[in-house]
């Protein structure tokens, strides 16, 4: 995917007089990667069609695997609704044979009493049956939505972190994600689909009783439609397609723009207008690609209608010569005009239905293409599991580079790590350091050389492993929106007090704070939630620090740890690192250099390589980029 700017204008003069350039439009986004292939393109209307058993078989499975009962009670109903139209139908037929032919009104009544008596029941059954089949869907359909969603998510999580800087991974995700709201139709479309078959097999069996003549006819007024709605549904999804990029970067604007955190920023600097008309501008190319196809789709409509009109006249014509030609007898017409209006309905909702699941099946192929496409991101790095207690991590020649860049961010470096020693990444902006902090906890994987846990691969090694023995503060951190207990434990509660909970707390100087909260450790920390509370930047990162300390794991990790807090609440982690530094392998990234003298060593990087490393004194006394970037740190 590529981003240019429709414009680079800047404002250059802020006099009132001087003319300023427009607010330039949101970015246009176009596809290039091999994701953007729309899977329609080049798929014909029979190819479409055949889609439609795999639909309905993979619906079943699912809605199988939720609730069993609630399926069949559903195939139940359907079948009992469809027989009970055709009861209705047959049933009809005779009682209108009695109620048009000869002899006294009294008498005729009498002999089509029964007949009605069985449309009667017969109706009340498919009523009921009707009204059971959707209160079975209303128990599949919720359930379903969930494992769903909670299968997207569950996949997003466990994928590799390389896969979200995959070209179209997002916007894939985006389209899954619409998979996901559609899901909820898809019992609904199915059960509506297979009722209409029921029925219309019913209806059909019936009509053609009558004669054969009508039922072909009646099949021909009814295809229009259903190629009609089969080739709206193409449309629409073409424009759902075309617009997946822009949807995608609306949504995370829109998340950005009203989320009270960014709130100051969007105020104070006078953003709101822009974002207001940033936001409608790219609505408006949205809507303007889906008005594009408003014309495409009328057209479907007035020529298939058209030519379903002209089949159902030529239906109503050969009935009305079949009556005036004595070919069938006038009660027998009388039936086919109720017979035929049946099975025009049933085949009707039959092509309308299976149109409307084509067309769910599109948005679910999305999603299930997505979740296979995660499926084969997932880590797939072997079972080599990691000692308790890891007493060294090496790193040898361990290069990487990220998808599209050309210079590696992490260029050859090598570097052994022990167990009770504390190092320090330095080096500017874009140096490396971040990623060099991923490689070492594997949540990258070297593109070259290897990073070895006592002597294991971690591209062998079971991730969980690996992660099971890592607390990791990386440079942005989440401010979750759980309790303040589950914001330092993670969910994985050490103890079943909450002793070490505060231990952790103390250790970053937070008790105060957290003593002062509505419920303490069981407040939310998130203001936009009843009974929620919010944290300062400072105190948030004292927590992400807290939870990292908690872990107590063989490696602990912190990029860029204090780059928030006030010189008090700095010390303390300082003091804290260094005072459990012996019983684990400790890596600090900061700009502070002067915490880097708590070091044992400190590792210089420039352009992801590894210009120097020595202590602090050393490295002072050696005059290269370490000692350049003290002295400027101190000249300001
Ligand atoms: N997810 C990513 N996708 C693509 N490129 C990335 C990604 N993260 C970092 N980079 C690039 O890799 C290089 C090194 O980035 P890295 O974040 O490791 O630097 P850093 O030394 O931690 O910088 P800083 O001091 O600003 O935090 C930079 O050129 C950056 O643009």
């Amino acid at each position: 995917m590529t981003a240019t700017d429709a414009s680079t204008a800047h404002a250059g003069d802020s006099t009132a007089e001087a003319p300023k350039p427009p607010p330039p439009p949101p970015a246009l986004i176009s596809f290039e990667g091999k994701h953007a292939r729309n899977p329609l393109a080049g798929t014909g209307f029979g190819a479409m069609c055949r889609r439609l058993p795999a639909v309905l078989w993979r619906t079943a499975r699912m809605a199988w695997a939720v609730d069993r009962p609630a399926v069949v009670l559903l195939l139940v109903c359907q079948l009992l609704t469809g027989a009970a139209a055709a009861v209705v139908l047959a049933f009809t037929a005779r009682a209108m044979t009695h109620l048009l032919g000869t002899g006294a009104v009294s008498e005729r009544l009498g002999a089509a009493l029964p007949a009605l008596v069985v449309v009667a029941t017969a109706a009340g059954l498919a009523r009921t049956g009707s009204a059971l089949a959707s209160y079975a869907d209303g128990r599949i359909t919720p359930r379903l939505t969930t494992e769903a969603d909670v299968a997207l998510v569950a996949a997003v999580c466990r994928v590799e972190a390389s896969a979200y800087g995959e070209d179209g991974f997002a916007d894939r995700q985006e389209a899954a994600e619409v998979g996901v709201t559609r899901t909820r139709l898809m019992v609904q479309d199915a059960q509506r689909f297979l009722a209409a078959l029921v029925r219309m097999i019913a209806a059909s069996g019936v009509i053609t009783a009558l004669h054969w003549m009508l039922l072909p006819l009646l099949l021909l007024a009814v295809l229009p439609a259903g190629v009609g709605a089969v080739l709206s549904a193409r449309v629409d999804y073409e424009t759902h397609y075309a617009n997946v990029g822009d949807r995608n970067v609306r949504s995370m604007m829109r998340w950005w723009a009203t989320y009270s955190r960014f709130g100051d920023e969007v105020r104070a600097n006078g953003m709101t207008g822009y974002l207001g008309y940033w936001y409608r501008s790219l609505s408006d190319r949205i809507d303007e690609r889906t008005l594009t196809a408003a014309p495409r789709m009328l057209r479907i409509a007035l020529s298939t209608s058209a030519l379903g009109g002209l089949f159902l006249l030529a239906t109503w014509a050969t009935l009305a010569w079949l009556a005036t030609t004595g070919r069938i007898a006038l009660p027998v017409a009388a039936t086919a005009v109720v017979a035929v209006q049946t099975t025009l309905g049933a085949l009707s909702q039959f092509v309308i239905h299976g149109a409307a699941m084509f067309h769910t099946s599109l948005y679910l192929a999305d999603m299930r293409g997505f979740l296979d496409a995660a499926a084969e991101r997932a880590p797939r790095r072997g079972t080599a599991t990691i000692p308790e207690r890891v007493d060294e991590i090496r790193l040898e020649e361990v290069v990487h580079r990220y998808p599209g860049k050309e210079e590696p961010a992490v260029d050859g470096v090598s570097l052994t790590l022990r167990r009770g020693e504390i190092l320090a990444i330095v080096g500017e902006n874009g140096s490396g350091k971040s990623t060099l902090a991923r490689l070492i906890t594997g949540v990258l994987l070297a593109e070259k050389g290897r990073v070895l846990w006592d002597g294991v691969d971690l591209a062998d090694a079971d991730p969980d492993a690996v992660w099971r023995r890592t607390a990791f503060v990386p440079q942005n951190f989440a401010c979750w929106p759980l309790r303040a207990r589950e914001n330092i434990t993670l969910g994985q509660p050490r103890t079943f007090d909450d002793a070490e909970v505060w231990r952790a707390v103390d250790a970053v100087g937070m008790r105060d704070a957290v003593e002062k909260l509505p419920r303490q450790l069981d407040t939310l920390l998130a203001k936009e939630l009843w009974g929620g509370a919010e944290l300062s930047g400072g105190q948030w990162q004292r927590l992400a620090c807290g939870r990292a300390l908690y872990r107590r794991t063989p490696l602990l990790i912190l990029d860029e740890p204090t780059s928030q807090m006030d010189p008090r609440g700095e010390r303390r982690i300082f003091l804290e690192i260094k005072r459990i530094a012996a019983e684990r392998m400790t890596v600090v990234v900061t700009h502070q250099l002067e915490n880097t003298r708590l070091a044992d060593r400190i590792v210089v990087l420039r352009e992801g390589r590894v210009v120097e490393q020595g202590s602090y004194d050393e490295l002072l006394a050696g005059g290269g980029l370490f000692a350049e970037l003290v002295g400027l740190a101190q000249d300001r």
